[in-house]
């Protein structure tokens, strides 16, 4: 298929066996977007032009004008780029874990001219680089265009922490990041090629089964979606996704704390996004019941709280079920 694709077909979207509804696409203009993001539910915007200085960002004049910069790319031998923490592998942890991707600096023209020979059975790339100030002059000047005064406007309405980074994410055809969720807003802008993003409410916590939280794994789902073992992972059979498939234009925001399975559509060429992360607000008024997003904090912190006091993460388990099996059950 050729990169200006103008749309998808549905042999592009890699099978899983989920039940999926559509995430609601609307105009950047109509009320019901602000009022989607101030519930903290997903939705694809539409005509915001936020990145559209960034449409021309494809990899020739990527080349042209972050030559001088390097940039972080992620390798792995297969689609799967499952992302860790490497300061979370401890020496304890070091002969358990074994890193499914690694890391390597490259120029943007090495990586491009990789991706243009790579052929099937080689390891895949996925360029993953904080947009900052090496990158050179012309990126800058598109970098200052993107519509910071509508996004900044949510921002400040939504009261939202600071931007904290701004990704540029190029990928090759096939990848996929696999289910996680982020522990901030994020407004993920789509400028080349298309990408499926499949989210679950945070509700869907025990469902998803998240690495322990000092796992390197940390927020990353343990199920995978190409072969789930139910037998390990039995409520994994209740889940349902909602599903975003967004294109050049289009910008889908990812609430705080929800699941996202993304993959670049098979057979379109390199996808090219840029996404916005920004600190998540403060919980002013605790309103009961908890919301999902609140409960997943709690878990974190009961987790993070009794490691620290067990210090022993094996011990953790056993004590929760001494807790919870024939008592909370
Ligand atoms: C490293 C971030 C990857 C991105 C998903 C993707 O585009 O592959 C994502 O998960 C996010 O923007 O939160
Ligand atoms: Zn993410």
């Amino acid at each position: 298929m050729c990169d200006g694709s103008s749309s998808w077909k549905e042999s592009q979207l890699r099978n899983y066996d989920i039940p999926l509804k559509s995430v609601p696409k609307l105009s950047f203009d109509d009320p019901r977007v602000e009022q989607l993001i101030s519930e903290n539910k997903p939705v694809i915007i539409t005509g915001s032009d936020l990145v559209y200085s960034a449409s021309k960002w494809n990899l020739e004049y990527l080349e042209k004008h972050m030559e001088s910069s390097t940039c972080t790319v992620i390798m792995s031998p297969n689609h799967i780029f499952k992302y860790f923490d490497e300061k979370a592998i401890t020496p304890a942890m070091k002969n358990k874990f074994v890193p499914p991707t690694r890391k390597v600096s490259m120029k943007i023209s090495d990586f491009s001219k990789r991706l243009n020979n790579w052929k099937s059975g080689e390891e895949r790339l996925y360029l993953q680089q904080t947009l900052n100030n090496t990158v050179g002059p012309a990126i800058v000047q598109d970098f200052i265009k993107f519509r910071w005064d509508w996004i900044t406007a949510i921002q400040k309405k939504m009261a939202w922490g600071p931007l904290t980074s701004n990704l540029l994410l190029i990928g090759m055809e096939g990848n996929v990041t696999p289910c996680h969720y982020d522990e901030q807003q994020n407004f993920f802008a789509q400028v080349k090629g298309w990408k499926r993003v499949i989210l679950f409410s945070p509700e869907h916590y025990g469902c998803l089964y998240p690495h322990t939280v000092f796992h390197p794994h940390d927020r990353q789902s343990q199920v995978d979606f190409e072969k789930p073992d139910l037998n390990k992972f039995p409520r994994f059979e209740e889940v349902q996704g909602e599903e975003a498939i967004v294109g050049p234009g289009e910008v889908l925001y990812i609430p705080v704390y929800w699941w996202h399975h993304v993959e670049s559509l098979l057979n379109g060429g390199y996808t090219v996004s840029i996404n916005f992360w920004y600190k998540a607000g403060p919980t002013v008024d605790i309103i009961y019941p908890l919301q999902g997003h609140q409960k997943l904090a709690i878990m974190r912190n009961v987790e993070k709280m009794l490691i620290e006091a067990l210090k022993d993460p094996e011990e953790v388990g056993s004590l929760f079920r001494a807790i919870v099996l024939g008592r909370y059950t």
